[in-house]
C-alpha cells in the first residue's frame, strides 16, 4: 500500500474499527477480515486486557494484520505502542493523554498518522500543536470496552470543540451503534470510531455494512 495521503485524513476516518485479538469470540483476523469486506476504512491494532497477546506473538498478529488491511488499501495503525508501530511499519499510531507525547513521537514516525485522544478544547488545541493528524473523542456514550475511560461527554464534546474552533479531522469513539451514530456526524464528527459494534457481531461484514450505510 503506497504511504497514507493525509489530505484524505478524513475519508479514512469514516468507519474506524479498533481491535485488538481479546475483542472478539473468534479468530480475530476472520473477524477483521470480514469488517474490511463491510467497508471499514481504517483499523487500530488495541490489544488490551486479560489474556492478550504479548512479544514475538503479538508481533506477528500485528504483521498479519496490516497485511490484510493492505490488501483493502485500509492504513493499519497501532494503538499506544510507537516500538510496535516502527517494528512492523505501520502506517501510524494513536496516543492518549497518559501516552507517550505526540509531539516526541513525530521525529520518530516521520509522516505517518499521529491520532490523539481528546476530551476537551484545549486537548484538541494541544493535540494541533504536536502536529497530530486527528483527534478521538469520547467516549460518546457508555462502553464496555474500556474499563478506564473518562466520564461521558456524548456528542455535545464534538459539538463544544467545533464551536471553539477546532479544525482538526475528528473522530468519535465510545459506545456508537447503529442507532446512534448519526448523532456523533450531525454533532461534526468526520467519522466513528467502535470496537464492539463490529467485533462482537454475529456477522461483522454485514454490522459493518449496516454502519457504512449511515455514513454515506
Ligand atoms: C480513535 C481512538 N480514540 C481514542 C482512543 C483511546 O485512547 P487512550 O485514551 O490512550 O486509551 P487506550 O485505547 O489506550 O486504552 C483510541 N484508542 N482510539
Ligand atoms: C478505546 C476507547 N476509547 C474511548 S471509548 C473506547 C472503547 C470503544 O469501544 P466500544 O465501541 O465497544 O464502546
Ligand atoms: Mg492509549
Amino acid at each position: 500500500m503506497p504511504r497514507v495521503d493525509i489530505g484524505r485524513m478524513r475519508e479514512h476516518l469514516r468507519l474506524y474499527l479498533v481491535m485488538g485479538s481479546v475483542n472478539c469470540g473468534r479468530d480475530p483476523l476472520m473477524v477483521l477480515e470480514e469488517a474490511l469486506q463491510g467497508g471499514v476504512t481504517l483499523f487500530q491494532l488495541r490489544e488490551k486486557g486479560a489474556d492478550c497477546l504479548t512479544g514475538s506473538r503479538l508481533h506477528e498478529f500485528a504483521q498479519a494484520a496490516r497485511r490484510l488491511c493492505h490488501q483493502y488499501d485500509v492504513p493499519f495503525l497501532v494503538n499506544d505502542d510507537v516500538q510496535l508501530a516502527l517494528a512492523v511499519d505501520a502506517d501510524g499510531v494513536h496516543l492518549g493523554q497518559d501516552d507517550e507525547p505526540a509531539a516526541h513521537v513525530r521525529s520518530r514516525m516521520g509522516d505517518k498518522i499521529i491520532g490523539v485522544s481528546v476530551h476537551s478544547l484545549t486537548e484538541a488545541e494541544q493535540a494541533v500543536r504536536a502536529g497530530a493528524d486527528y483527534g478521538g473523542a469520547g467516549p460518546m456514550f457508555p462502553t464496555r470496552s474500556k474499563l478506564d475511560a473518562h466520564p461521558v461527554q456524548g456528542p455535545e464534546l464534538v459539538r463544544r470543540l467545533r464551536a471553539g474552533g477546532a479544525s482538526l479531522p475528528l473522530v468519535g469513539i465510545g459506545g456508537i451503534t447503529v442507532d446512534n451514530a448519526t448523532n456523533v456526524l450531525q454533532a461534526g464528527a468526520d467519522g466513528i470510531a467502535v470496537i464492539s459494534a463490529i467485533s462482537w457481531a454475529e456477522a461483522p461484514r454485514e454490522a459493518a455494512q449496516s454502519l457504512r450505510s449511515i455514513l454515506k
